[in-house]
């Protein structure tokens, strides 16, 4: 036997079941009639986006994404559909899969596997189904999961004991550094625990902090990927499932590399995030430094150049070539460009506050003026434009606290914010290998935040490739500082870096979101107590 079935690799707009609904109807009609497929597989709750978090309290919610099944199960006329959706049945909220067949409704499957770990929190929403379910479609016996249960060897295991002739699975993955391959990895191990060809069904496009990369996959029963659908781009990819032979037939389609998932994955998140919160473009400072620089390329690529804004403001410590590479960047990438100084409003401020300053030395206090004079100016462009402030700082910068409350971190969205300052380099390499975009003194000149005369920020921090090692291992491997010691590490360095990371998690918590790149990101990934006596800190009460 032979079964002809259709991965809808959707976009699925949280909140947005009307427009979902639209999609999912669009998609069963295009996949019977133009595919000649006989069933049609959808991401995880496709009809209300993933995670609608606590959209999902609300009843009037629920009941509106059960309404949609009407007319999905109306579409299916000719066709087998499975689609994710919020159910309710007298154990609670389940993170469900409806199938409907020929205008009805057949089968309904609960999610087993509630993860509730780095970004997700189903188990705060969703009660976990506890059997499997096989359904029958043209004579061919498909057995259903839900994303994190092919993660798990028992629901594919009872799914196949039950009958199934092979697996399909509904997924909302999101992204990050080499998840394809973990995926593929797990999808080859539950493959060749259950002797059955696998369809793993995954979403598109960004979401606030996380980015659905696509990327569905069908392996056969020996567990080899046998058809791979585009990465970041939503579509239908139909494969052809020989359930007599364990045998699948479909398309490979070419994936991009490991940094070209990393920026594809920086301009779906920011190109989503703007679209559905309704910005006509962004806004952002352009200071001739790397982080600016592939913050603006990143925008480009995402909203196209004439719905960026780029904004240079020069103070005294504001070198001749700073203006001069910010100018550069502008003219490549194709974006208006303005110089506002911000001379004649720092000096203003300085003498507003000289009478309370009298006697005190400058320091971090008028660095953070001029950072937060720039904050003012683009906020200010903002609301009279529309346009949405970009904050250009990236994770390595976050992690240590250099960056400036209400100043530099001030912003709607900011797109570097889990990529290390090593990755921005290698981000704006791949950047320039598509297209020149940058003056090559921004890959040779030593970063600095130009606040103060002669400033460079290895001043006040390690070197970059130091302090991301430090970082990595710290932040998304949870080392003790004694392993990073051990590593080849300086104790003192680590123990500053450390150090720093505790103290600024009251600033990360006033951050704007940007999208999740690395397995541990911070915001909804990384969820640390901002007030913590962890290690030995004394709690003065
Ligand atoms: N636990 C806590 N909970 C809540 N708030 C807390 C807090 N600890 C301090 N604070 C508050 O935070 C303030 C300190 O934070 P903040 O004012 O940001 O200032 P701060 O972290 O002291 O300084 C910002 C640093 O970022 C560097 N930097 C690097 C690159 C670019 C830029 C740029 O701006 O372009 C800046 C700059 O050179 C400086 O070293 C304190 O004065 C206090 O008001
Ligand atoms: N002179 C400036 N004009 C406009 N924006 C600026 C200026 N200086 C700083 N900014 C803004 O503040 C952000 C933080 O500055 P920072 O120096 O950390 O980054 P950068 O200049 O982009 O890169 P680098 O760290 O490599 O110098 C910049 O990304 C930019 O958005
Ligand atoms: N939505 C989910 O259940 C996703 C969990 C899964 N392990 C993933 O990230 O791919």
């Amino acid at each position: 036997m032979s079964l002809r079935v259709t991965m809808a690799q959707l976009t699925c707009p949280v909140g947005d079941i009307e427009g979902n609904t639209r999609r999912i109807v669009g998609a069963i009609e295009t996949a019977r009639d133009r595919e000649g497929a006989q069933l049609v597989v959808f991401p995880e709750l496709a009809v209300t986006g993933y995670p609608p978090d606590d959209l999902l309290l609300r009843d009037d919610f629920t009941r509106a994404a059960e309404n949609a099944l009407q007319a999905i199960q109306a579409a299916s006329r000719g066709v087998t559909a499975v689609v994710g959706v919020p159910l309710r049945d007298r154990r609670g909220l389940h993170n469900a899969a409806v199938v409907v067949q020929d205008g009805r409704v057949i089968a309904r499957y609960a999610k087993r596997e509630l993860p509730t770990y780095s970004v997700f929190d189903d188990s705060r929403h969703f009660v976990a189904g506890d059997s499997p379910c096989v359904v029958d479609v043209a004579g061919t016996r498909v057995g259903l999961s839900i994303c994190e249960d092919i993660w798990w060897p028992t629901p594919a295991r009872e799914a196949v004991a039950a009958g199934a002739e092979f697996v399909v699975n509904l997924n909302a993955s999101p992204f990050h550094r080499r998840k394809q391959a973990e995926r593929e990895a797990v999808l080859r191990e539950r493959a060749l625990d259950t002797h059955r060809p696998l369809l793993y069904v995954n979403m598109v496009g960004g979401h606030d902090e996380v980015v659905y990369d696509g990327g569905s996959l069908a392996v056969d029963a020996g567990g080899t990927v046998q058809a791979r659908a585009p990465r970041f781009r939503s579509g239908l990819c139909t494969v052809e499932v020989d359930t007599d032979h364990g045998n699948v037939n479909g398309e490979q389609s070419t994936q991009p590399s490991e940094e070209g998932a990393v920026y594809q994955a920086l301009v779906t998140g920011l190109r989503d995030y703007v679209q559905r919160n309704g910005f006509p473009g962004v806004v952002l400072g352009l200071s001739g430094g790397i982080d600016s620089a592939v913050a603006a390329a990143v925008a480009v690529d995402a909203l196209g150049a004439d719905r960026v804004q780029a904004v240079m403001m020069p103070s005294r410590y504001t070198a001749p070539m700073s203006l001069d590479d910010a100018q550069a960047i502008a003219r490549m990438l194709g974006i208006r460009y303005q110089t506002t100084s911000i001379e004649p409003i720092f000096q203003s401020f300085l003498s507003s506050l000289a009478p309370s300053f009298e006697g005190l030395d400058p320091d971090v206090t008028e660095e953070n003026l001029q950072s937060r004079i720039r904050g003012t100016l683009l906020m200010a462009l903002s609301n009279k434009t529309g346009r949405m402030v970009l904050a250009c700082g990236n994770k390595s910068e976050l992690a240590v606290g250099y960056a400036t409350l209400y100043g530099d971190m001030c912003g709607g969205y900011a797109p570097l914010k889990d990529v290390y300052k090593t990755e921005v380099y290698r981000l704006a390499r791949y950047r320039q290998s598509l297209k020149p975009a940058f003056p090559d003194n921004i890959f040779s000149r030593p970063p600095t935040a130009e606040l103060a005369a002669g400033q460079k920020d290895e001043d006040s921090l390690p070197p970059y490739p130091v302090l991301d090692d430090i970082l990595e291992r710290y932040v998304e491997h949870d080392e003790s500082e004694a392993l990073i010691v051990a590593a080849g590490h300086e104790p003192a360095t680590v123990a500053q870096v450390t150090r720093l990371l505790r103290r600024n998690e009251y600033k990360r918590r006033q951050s704007a979101p940007g999208p999740k790149v690395t397995p541990r990101a911070f915001g909804r990934d990384r969820r640390y107590p901002i007030s913590s006596g962890w290690p030995g800190v004394p709690v003065t009460s």
